[in-house]
Order: C-alpha cells, then sequence, then structure tokens
C-alpha cells in the first residue's frame, strides 16, 4: 500500500495533456483555453456615452445654461461634427462621444425647447463618459490554461475572438467488469445487481470536460477483458471498475497486464479504495478502481478529477481541499486516509455514522468527504479539518 499522495504522483507521471485544437467560439463554453489569446481592439473602441442625454463641453454645463443642440449620436452611428461652445448633441447609451464634448449630462436633468435645453438646478456629478479601452486595449491577454466559463466566453466575444485554442476533449472509456452486472433498465436475475458506477463516473467526469464512452459489461472471464481493452482503443483515459481485489474473479489486474499494461502502483492507503491500480496502456492512462460504489466515486474525486485536469493541461495538482470545523467527536483513524462521507451542518461537519463503502443513498445525501489522514488521533467537536466538496443536489 502506497500513500494517496503517492499514488497521485504516480498517476501524473502517466499523464501527457493532450493537443490543441481550434473551435468556434459557440463551442469553447467549459473547454480549457491553452496558451494566449489577445483582444484584437479596444473596449470600448471610443470614448462611448454611459447614459441617454446630452454631450457637450464640460465647462459649458452649469445650472441655468443654455445649449443649442445640433445634431444627434445614437449607439452606431457616430455625429460627425464637432461641439463647439454653446452647443450639444442630443446623445444616447453607448455612442461615441462627438469630438469637442467632454460631458453627458443626462436627460432628466434637461429641459428641452426646441432645438435647445437648458442645464436644470440640480445637475449630478457624474460626466457618464466610459473612456476608450477602459474595459479591456487591444493586445490585452487571457491565458490558459484556463477552463472558459460563461463570463470569460461574453469577454473573449467581446476581444473579437471567433475561434480559441483549447485542449483536444478527453476520451474516457469505463468498462465496468462482473458476472453481477445489468445495465440499468435491463432485466437481473434475482442474484444480480444494477451496473451504476459507470454512470456516476461518467457523470463526474462529463461535468469537468470528458467525453465518457460507457463500454458494454465485461464478464468476469480473461478474454473478455482483453477483448474491452481492445474496445477501449483510441481512448486516452480507460478507467476499469470491480475485479481489483484478492478474490477468484478478480480478473483486471492480470487481464491489463496481459494486455501490456505496466503497472506504476497497486493499493492505495485509503478507505475506502484501497484496490486501485494505474499504468499506461498504450497510448492511454488506465486506471482500475475497486467495484463498491462508494470507492469507485471517492477514487473519482481523488484521482481521475485530478488526472483528467492534468490531461487537459492544467499542472498537476490534488483535488483542492476546504476547512471547516467537526460537528462531532470523532475517533483515532487507522493505517488508511479516510474519506467519510459527511454533511456540511451549521456546526460543522458532521460526518455519517455508517460509511460502509457499498451505501449509495449516503454518498448521494454528503456534501463533503471529510479526510482522516492516516494515524490521526481522535478529534474533538470544534476541531478544524479537512475535506474535499460535493456536489450535492440539495443545493
Ligand atoms: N479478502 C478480501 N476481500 C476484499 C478486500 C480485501 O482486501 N481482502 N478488499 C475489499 C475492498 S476494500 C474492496 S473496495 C473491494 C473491491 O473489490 P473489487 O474491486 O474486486 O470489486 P468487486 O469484487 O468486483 O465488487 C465489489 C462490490 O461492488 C459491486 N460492483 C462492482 N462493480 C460494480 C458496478 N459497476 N456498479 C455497481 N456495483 C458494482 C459488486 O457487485 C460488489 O458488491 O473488495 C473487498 N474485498
Ligand atoms: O477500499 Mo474498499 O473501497 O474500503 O471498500
Amino acid at each position: 500500500m502506497i500513500p494517496v499522495s503517492d499514488a497521485l504522483e504516480r498517476i501524473f507521471a502517466l499523464v501527457r495533456p493532450l493537443p490543441v485544437e481550434t473551435v468556434p467560439l459557440r463551442e469553447a463554453a467549459g473547454r480549457v483555453l491553452r496558451g494566449r489569446v489577445e483582444a484584437r481592439r479596444d473596449q470600448p473602441p471610443f470614448d462611448a456615452s454611459a447614459m441617454d442625454g446630452y454631450a457637450a463641453r464640460a465647462e459649458d454645463v452649469r445650472p441655468g445654461a443654455r445649449l443649442k443642440v445640433i445634431g444627434e449620436a445614437p449607439a452606431g452611428r457616430a455625429f460627425a461634427g464637432r461641439v463647439g461652445p454653446g452647443e450639444a448633441v442630443r446623445i444616447f447609451t453607448g455612442a461615441p462621444l462627438p469630438e469637442g464634448a467632454s460631458r453627458v449630462v443626462i436627460q432628466e436633468d434637461v429641459t428641452r425647447e426646441g432645438d435647445e435645453i437648458v442645464i436644470g438646478d440640480n445637475l449630478d456629478k457624474g460626466f457618464h463618459i466610459r473612456p476608450r479601452g477602459g474595459d479591456f486595449a487591444a493586445g490585452t491577454a487571457v491565458e490558459g490554461p484556463r477552463r472558459l466559463a460563461a463570463a470569460d466566453i461574453a469577454l473573449l466575444a467581446a476581444m473579437n475572438l471567433p475561434e480559441l485554442p483549447v485542449t483536444r476533449r478527453p476520451e474516457v472509456a469505463i468498462i465496468s467488469t462482473g458476472d453481477e452486472l445489468v445495465m440499468p433498465g435491463g432485466q437481473p436475475r434475482p442474484d444480480q445487481i444494477i451496473a451504476s458506477n459507470a454512470f456516476g463516473l461518467a457523470a463526474l467526469l462529463e461535468a469537468e470536460g470528458a467525453r465518457a464512452r460507457l463500454l458494454p459489461i465485461v464478464p468476469d472471464r480473461a478474454e473478455a477483458l482483453d477483448q474491452a481493452f481492445r474496445l477501449a482503443e483510441g481512448a486516452d483515459l480507460i478507467v476499469t471498475i470491480g475485479g481489483a481485489s484478492v478474490g477468484d474473479y478478480d480478473l483486471v489486474g492480470a487481464a491489463a497486464a496481459e494486455a501490456g499494461m505496466e503497472r506504476a502502483f497497486y493499493k492505495v492507503a485509503m478507505r475506502p479504495g484501497k484496490p486501485l491500480m494505474a499504468g499506461r496502456l498504450g497510448e492511454a492512462v488506465l486506471i482500475g478502481l475497486p467495484g463498491n460504489p462508494v470507492s469507485s466515486m471517492v477514487c473519482g474525486h481523488v484521482f481521475l478529477i485530478p488526472a483528467l485536469r492534468a490531461i487537459l493541461g492544467f499542472p498537476p495538482a490534488p483535488a483542492p481541499r476546504l476547512k471547516a470545523p467537526l460537528a462531532v467527536d470523532v475517533p483515532a483513524n487507522g493505517p488508511r486516509e479516510h474519506y467519510m462521507r459527511a454533511r456540511l451542518t451549521e456546526r460543522g461537519l458532521l460526518p455519517f455514522d455508517n460509511q460502509d463503502s457499498s451505501l449509495l443513498s449516503i454518498l448521494a445525501a454528503a456534501d463533503a468527504l471529510l479526510i482522516r489522514p492516516v494515524a490521526d488521533s481522535p478529534r474533538r467537536a470544534g476541531e478544524i479539518v479537512e475535506y474535499l466538496p460535493l456536489q450535492s443536489g440539495a443545493r
């Protein structure tokens, strides 16, 4: 058994970031920007009015002043002339400030009389001009690696960048193993169960930007596994589920070795998730997860997501941990790092009493994995501990 941190390092050593491809802006949301892109123009590209009103020379704007309206500047149609002394231009939000003007008076502060305006007594102090380049200047860079959120897409669109360099989407092949498994919606015999892990893992990985391919369930026979590895060809990451432990039908390690995998490690000092293994199989990283449903999902959070992020081009890093107080006393921990399903309550992290690694109902009710370090001493309520946040349907 090796520590979780060692296992993660060895997985990172197997990873090669995927190449970059160019995609249209409309398809770039959620993708990982790579390299550096630069704004093609200033934004705003001119000094712009921030309000509907009148543009004039600042020195002419005094309570009671009477100015002659010499033209109009709607957004998208600049006023061609120049604003001289005693003059104003009717202007609208987003329009270029006419030459000569240095202030915009909002229309609420003037009285219009034919082709003249009279400035009111209670003038607001604002000049209401957005300076050219005030948002960003031409050449302003956005640097990857960066996962493109909606706000990034809006910014890059404003920078006039119709295409973006992003990491090619990682392909993940997920192989469920076990004679006892039947796909959801299938007809399980009384001695069978529904294959759930691949679906949870696919959801986890796809939320992080992968494309997951669920291969047909593999029965507990070496030839069948070998065939599955061949079906997985082309994937950047191959994830097997189950058959990782020491039972007579736990064949994944041997079959992967037979298929040519160089194993980087087997067995990690963690709970749940001990019989984890990893290696390289051809062009792919192969990670073999334990079959227990919660073990496979916890390994998904602790190993698969960080591995996927490294494949996407982010610097290798463990899943970010947060800190919170314990809501209750907890006993000493044993020789494996324990990831305990917990709820984040007002008093702090409250681990569930039953931590059996088969209980998906408790995983779905949890919004955190409380992390107990190897050989940690007993901890009292109120002590600060680390946890991994989980997505919870309740929020
Ligand atoms: N004698 C020992 N027995 C076990 C040990 C051990 O050290 N010595 N380790 C235990 C631990 S810890 C774990 S974790 C499991 C891991 O076992 P496997 O990876 O070999 O998984 P399976 O035996 O194939 O399955 C375990 C359990 O999970 C169910 N399963 C499997 N795949 C799926 C799936 N895709 N969807 C839903 N459920 C799945 C399977 O039916 C079993 O109930 O080994 C312990 N045993
Ligand atoms: O390592 Mo197992 O996942 O504890 O149940």
